[in-house]
């Protein structure tokens, strides 16, 4: 199964649209210690709720070699739990170093992952990530509109509807219900969500924002087809530290964005 096709049959069987994000910031902890079991024990009492996990490379990264070995346990376990995973690296460089940053993270270990991409050095870039995805059953979400305010000095102009292009032309290659090559919308755009939908048929888009950047659950309903499947819902700070470190209330806050999602979609 592949990872598009593992995302929809998730949603369905499990009702849930929520991408849970696992970003977890080690001044927070005691030690790496505490962050993994921390990380690790959000990752299994919020699964029920998760269509897709995603966990920020970046906060990984920040806690050394030490910090890579928590981020492969976080997808072992996951994949455990039967729980697509979506890194995001927002991975991009000339061809031959993108398809390094491919073979790290969507083959080997990592086969059948989806990993974020940034087409800004070009779309022939994206090459060497479209085609690792393709060959071990993985996705990449390409960025066409972040939810940052800022995101408007670069993607504002028609660049993110270019980029929206490339991404349904690279689908058009392939076949299936939803295809290996996603969207980053921001859910913080709520307005444009409908139009992107109409321009991204066969990607799955990914929605972060939810939560903490102020984006509600309420708003999205135009990113998802009528069969309220097609798109992720993403949120990381609201779910991994609703309150705190209390893995209780993780769980309150994933159960809580699952069920507004789905009433947006009723
Ligand atoms: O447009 C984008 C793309 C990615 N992100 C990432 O998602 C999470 C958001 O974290 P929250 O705590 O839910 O705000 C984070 O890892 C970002 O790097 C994004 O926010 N916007």
């Amino acid at each position: 199964m592949t990872f598009a096709q593992a995302v929809t049959d998730r949603t369905r069987r499990l009702d849930t649209r929520l991408c849970v994000g696992l970003d977890p910031r080690l001044e927070t902890y005691r030690d790496l210690d505490h962050l993994r079991a921390h990380t690790l024990d959000v990752l299994e009492a919020t699964a029920p709720y998760a269509a897709c996990l995603k966990p920020q490379l970046a906060f990984y990264e920040a806690a050394g070699l030490a910090g890579l070995t928590v981020l492969h346990e976080v997808c072992a376990a996951a994949r455990t739990l039967g729980l697509p995973v979506l890194l995001d690296g927002k991975r991009g460089d000339i061809g031959s170093t993108a398809q390094a940053y491919a073979q790290g993270w969507l083959a080997g270990d990592h086969a059948g992952s989806a990993l974020t991409v940034n087409p800004f050095l070009g779309f022939e870039t994206l090459t060497p990530f479209v085609q690792t995805a393709r060959a071990n059953g993985g996705a990449v979400f390409v960025l066409v509109k972040t939810s940052n305010p800022g995101q408007a000095d670069l993607q504002g102009h028609g660049i993110s509807e270019r980029v929206a292009g490339e991404v349904t032309r690279l689908n058009t290659q392939e076949e299936g219900e939803y295809a290996s090559v996603g969207a980053v919308v921001g859910a913080t755009h709520p307005q444009d969500l409908a139009a992107f939908r109409a321009r991204l048929p066969r990607a799955l888009l990914l929605l972060p924002g939810l939560g903490a950047q102020g984006a509600g659950a309420a708003q999205l309903a135009p990113a998802f087809d009528a069969g309220g499947t097609g798109a992720l819902a993403s949120a990381s700070r609201g779910v991994q530290y609703a309150r705190g470190l209390d893995v209780g209330a993780s769980v309150a806050a994933a159960r809580g964005f699952r069920d507004e999602l789905n009433r947006a979609l009723a």
